[in-house]
């Protein structure tokens, strides 16, 4: 049977909760006054729709379905799990749990969204404590799998583990705070930036940007993927985490922060810490940490970079600096050079060379590039026309490994009206690794249908391609797949 969830607030955080309950196949019941929230969650929604399943390589369940009361006592009915997440104000939330534990189940899950009260506050004038736990998620909750669970003595350990099991479900991954402290574990961190960053505005230090750009390009890459304390073991090299904190260790008693109210490194905290960050890492090298790292940084980059964002960008506009203004060379009486490229670690797979969708992908971008020299650029295609691919033919001949250099040659087979028949030749060093055929057919972007190029494109597209007329006819033209002998 469809499980119920009842948000008790739907604001930034308390959609994002019904997006993802939603996304994972619950009912959701929303309560919250705010005559705009079906809007505002409908846009929310709609935001995840489009990201969150695209996280998962297998299908969601089917979406459960959503409903908007006007009363908490409708919303919580047959809720087995209820997220409060109205506005942070210890009396309201109190008075919130009031009412909902008048009409809820009374094994039902009630978690907070605080940012920062203690379970035992929110559980102080309840009738049933036992029920009320903190489960504090990250914004876009739907797509951030940290939630901070935390309760008191007062939940029982079977209640929390199957809150724990819901949260799981949900795709989340719950941190369980092991003693009640104000602004939990992660908001400690983020407010202790936060008021650095402030002093660092009002000093005239730093503005908002470069603040952001300190983190985003910097440090904030590495968290994302490490946290502090194994890149911390990193950044001590071979010596580990107890060389990184005798170097480093001197500094508490300096001004590098505002705040200075710092633990005292005695041995034993030292030895704690240490201790620690060897039963976290200590099974792998540093190498083999600074292999993860890379790799890890590499996909978090590569990713960044299709978004053309932040460091992402600034890789393109290397990229673009690096390879220079893209031009058709004079001499075509070769084929023509249209991809070289290091293979990055994440086009590889299980087998330990390129995985073949990536054939597809160097080809492709071989293609886009021959697009843009016969002058089918970005400006052309906005104004309204392009290249669809029809037919492909992909032959592998050999392998190719992360970090191997691969170079593309591009010979025109034919470039008459609405055809450009291309065929591409992979190759690394002097090997020949692969060939790709590819037909593609010129198309209004209107009618999406086949048309004629625009003069200028049919001319430099028919002068590649006489003199391409005149090379050697490559193996492997027109081949369909078959069995050899
Ligand atoms: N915004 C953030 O980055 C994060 C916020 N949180 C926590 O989540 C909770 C909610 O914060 P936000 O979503 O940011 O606030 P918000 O202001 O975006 O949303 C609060 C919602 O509660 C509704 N509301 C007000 N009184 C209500 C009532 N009596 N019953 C039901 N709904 C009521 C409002 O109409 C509003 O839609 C807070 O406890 C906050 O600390 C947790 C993680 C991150
Ligand atoms: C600023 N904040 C305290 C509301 C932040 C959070 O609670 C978590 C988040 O999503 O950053």
């Amino acid at each position: 049977m469809t499980q119920v969830a009842a948000i008790i607030g739907g604001g930034v955080i308390g959609g994002g909760w019904a997006a993802r309950f939603l996304l994972m196949g619950w009912d959701v019941r929303v309560f919250d006054p705010d005559p705009e929230a079906q809007r505002k969650i409908g846009e929310v929604i709609d935001n995840a729709r489009r990201s969150l399943p695209g996280l998962s390589d297998v299908a969601l369940p089917p979406e459960g379905t959503l409903q908007f009361h006007d009363t908490i006592s409708d919303a919580v009915a047959d809720a087995t799990w209820i997220q409060e997440s109205v506005p942070e104000r210890l009396e309201l939330k109190r008075k919130v749990f009031q009412t909902v534990q008048s009409h809820c189940a009374h094994d039902a899950v009630i978690g907070s969204s605080t940012s920062g009260f203690k379970p035992s506050q929110l559980q102080g004038c309840a009738t049933r404590p036992d029920q009320i736990i903190v489960t504090h998620p990250f914004n876009p909750v739907y797509l951030l799998p940290l939630v901070e669970l935390v309760g008191t003595s007062q939940n029982p350990d079977a209640f929390l583990d199957r809150a724990k099991a819901v949260l799981t479900g949900l795709g989340m991954y719950p941190l369980q705070v092991r003693a009640e402290i104000d602004a939990h574990i992660a908001d400690r961190f983020l407010e202790a930036v936060w008021r650095e960053a402030l002093w660092l505005i009002k000093d005239g230090i730093a503005t908002t940007q470069e603040i952001d750009d300190a983190i985003r390009y910097g440090f904030g890459l590495r968290w994302a993927q490490m946290g502090l304390f194994e890149t911390y073991r990193i950044a001590g090299g071979e010596a580990g985490m107890r060389h990184f904190i005798e170097q480093f260790g001197p500094a508490l008693a300096w001004p590098w922060t505002k705040l200075m109210d710092v633990p005292e490194l005695t041995e034993d905290l030292i030895a704690q810490i240490a201790g620690q960050s060897d039963a976290q890492s200590g099974q792998y090298s540093i190498r083999d940490l600074e292999r993860a790292r890379d790799d890890n940084l590499v996909t978090i980059l590569r990713g960044l970079k299709a978004q053309n964002w932040g460091a992402g960008a600034l890789l393109n506009r290397h990229d673009a600096a690096v390879e220079g203004a893209i031009v058709l060379p004079d001499d075509l009486s070769h084929p023509i050079v249209t991809v070289k490229r290091a293979i990055p670690l994440d086009w590889t797979d299980y087998n330990g060379h390129m995985n073949e969708a990536r054939y597809l992908q160097a080809f492709g971008d071989a293609t886009d590039r021959m697009m843009i020299l016969v002058g089918c650029d970005a400006d052309y295609i906005a104004a309204g026309q392009s290249y669809f691919t029809a037919e492909t033919h992909i032959r592998h001949l050999g392998e190719a490994k992360a970090g191997a250099v691969i170079r593309i040659t591009t010979q025109v087979l034919q470039g008459q009206g609405k055809k450009m028949h291309l065929f591409h030749q992979m190759f690394a060093g002097d090997q020949l690794i692969a060939t790709g055929e590819h037909m593609m057919i010129h198309v209004s972007l209107q009618t999406r249908r086949a048309c004629l190029p625009s003069t200028s494109l049919a001319q430099t597209l028919g002068r590649i391609a006489a003199a391409h007329a005149a090379l050697p006819r490559p193996a492997g033209v027109g081949k369909a797949v078959g069995v050899k002998g």
